[in-house]
């Protein structure tokens, strides 16, 4: 499957004469050495490239059970400030090391993030950032303790698209919304059977993995999903054939109620969209869509999670049906002056959580960092609600809450 983001981000960078910046990147004197938990398939893309043309930070480090896959990645990602670790203990208890990515298996987020922060590691921990809301406050009463900052790799949320959607949404000039859905599939085949999204004891599941359609329409929907109340008013899954608590596929409805507005939600995730006959790819169900309704307005945002390689913000008028049309790639109402139109959504999340970091190195907290104006964050307590509507998303269904 991560093969097809390589590709992407191949395409992608060719095409904005990235390598050239890459190598005309100079790092500054110190900058934050960066070790990698597990040589997971996404870290090409998701790190090594920001990475590359980023001047504050490096890769220092990749951990992985076997040293020998360590190497091949860091070969790979040409990574030469990186040393190979064989354990994950081992690149903690490296104190070179200042921060961590963690893309290991979902049920393995929670656990080493705590065990990255007590060994005074920041961390960027992939989504979903743990397995239930119970972990997420787990984490967060750890980084309050210890002081680290955390941030849940939640790219497409840090893409000045995401933030132009959310600022017109929220404008007023539309209404108020009333309703939101938002879907995202794979083609059936795209991940082999024993993938781990397809492990119940690694916290698999379309909901777990594709949990960008539950941050979608909870970003929109409320100026701040804390405090919201969810009602989950149905959530049908398409169970996996070997491992009945796995679902391929979820289909779920929820209210999202705020004060006196109510806003209703559909998700619509799939990791094996069947192919039609068997040999036609069903595209419409595989474009990652994000519709919302609003009095006076329709707002489509679709590749939603990819807004990197491009999109079309569409806003339609419910009176006259006049459509206009936006875009963003730079600045928007979070980053304020800052970004390059080549920039990934894992670009931007790596600003952001390079700025976090030297922010608390600096003397200010976690919680100030979730609120400074000029970069974009995603909150704990953000992450928190986002993941409270996952675990009442598979009560709904019947399914064990992951843990
Ligand atoms: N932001 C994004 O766009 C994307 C995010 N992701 C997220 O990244 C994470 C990793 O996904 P992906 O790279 O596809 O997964 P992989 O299976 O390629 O990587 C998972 C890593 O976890 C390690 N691991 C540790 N324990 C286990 C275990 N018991 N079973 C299997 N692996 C184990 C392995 O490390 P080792 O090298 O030590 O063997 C492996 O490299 C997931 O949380 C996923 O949601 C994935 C794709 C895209
Ligand atoms: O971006 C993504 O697309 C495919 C998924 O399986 C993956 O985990 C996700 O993060």
């Amino acid at each position: 499957m991560s093969w097809i983001l390589d590709l992407m981000h191949g395409a992608h960078n060719w095409y904005h004469g990235v390598p050239k910046i890459v190598a005309s990147t100079k790092k500054t004197d110190c900058p934050l050495r960066l070790g990698v938990l597990g040589a997971a398939a996404i870290n090409p893309g998701a790190i090594s490239d920001p990475v590359s043309t980023h001047p504050d930070i490096i890769i220092a480090g990749i951990a992985a059970r076997s040293r020998a896959k360590a190497e091949t990645q860091i070969k790979q990602c040409n990574l030469q400030h990186a040393k190979a670790y064989d354990s994950y203990d081992a690149l903690l208890g490296d104190p070179c090391i200042d921060a961590v990515y963690n893309p290991l298996p979902n049920g393995l987020h929670a656990e080493w993030t705590i065990k990255a922060m007590r060994a005074g590691k920041h961390v960027l921990v992939e989504k979903p950032i743990a397995s239930n809301a119970e972990q997420v406050r787990e984490i967060k009463k750890v980084a309050d303790e210890t002081g680290k900052v955390v941030l849940e790799a939640f790219h497409w949320r840090l893409h000045p698209a995401a933030h132009l959607v959310k600022s017109l949404v929220q404008s007023g000039k539309y209404g108020k919304v009333l309703e939101i859905s938002a879907q995202m599939g794979l083609p059936a085949g795209a991940l082999a059977k024993d993938d781990i999204r397809f492990k119940y004891d690694l916290v698999g599941g379309s909901s777990m993995d594709l949990t960008y359609a539950y941050s979608a329409v909870s970003y929109f929907a409320t100026p701040s999903l804390y405090g919201a109340e969810i009602k989950v008013l149905s959530a049908k899954p398409r169970l996996n054939a070997t491992d009945p608590n796995i679902d391929d596929a979820m289909d779920a409805s929820f209210t999202i109620r705020e004060g006196n507005d109510t806003v209703l939600c559909h998700t619509s995730v799939d990791l094996a969209v069947p192919w039609l006959f068997g040999v036609i790819p069903p595209i419409w169900k595989l474009t990652a869509t994000c519709d919302i309704e609003l009095e006076k307005a329709k707002i489509s945002f679709p590749n939603f999670p990819g807004a990197w390689l491009q999109h079309s913000i569409l806003v339609t008028d419910k009176a006259t049906g006049k459509v206009e049309k936006y875009s963003a790639y730079v600045d928007g109402p979070e980053w304020k002056n800052c970004g390059q139109r080549w920039w990934t959504t894992y670009r931007y999340q790596l600003e952001a959580f390079v700025k976090g970091v030297r922010a608390v190195q600096g003397g200010k907290t976690a919680d100030e960092v979730a609120k400074m104006d000029e970069i974009s964050w995603v909150s704990l307590v953000e992450s928190e609600a986002e993941v409270a509507i996952i675990d009442k998303v598979y009560e709904k269904a019947g399914l064990p809450r992951r843990r």
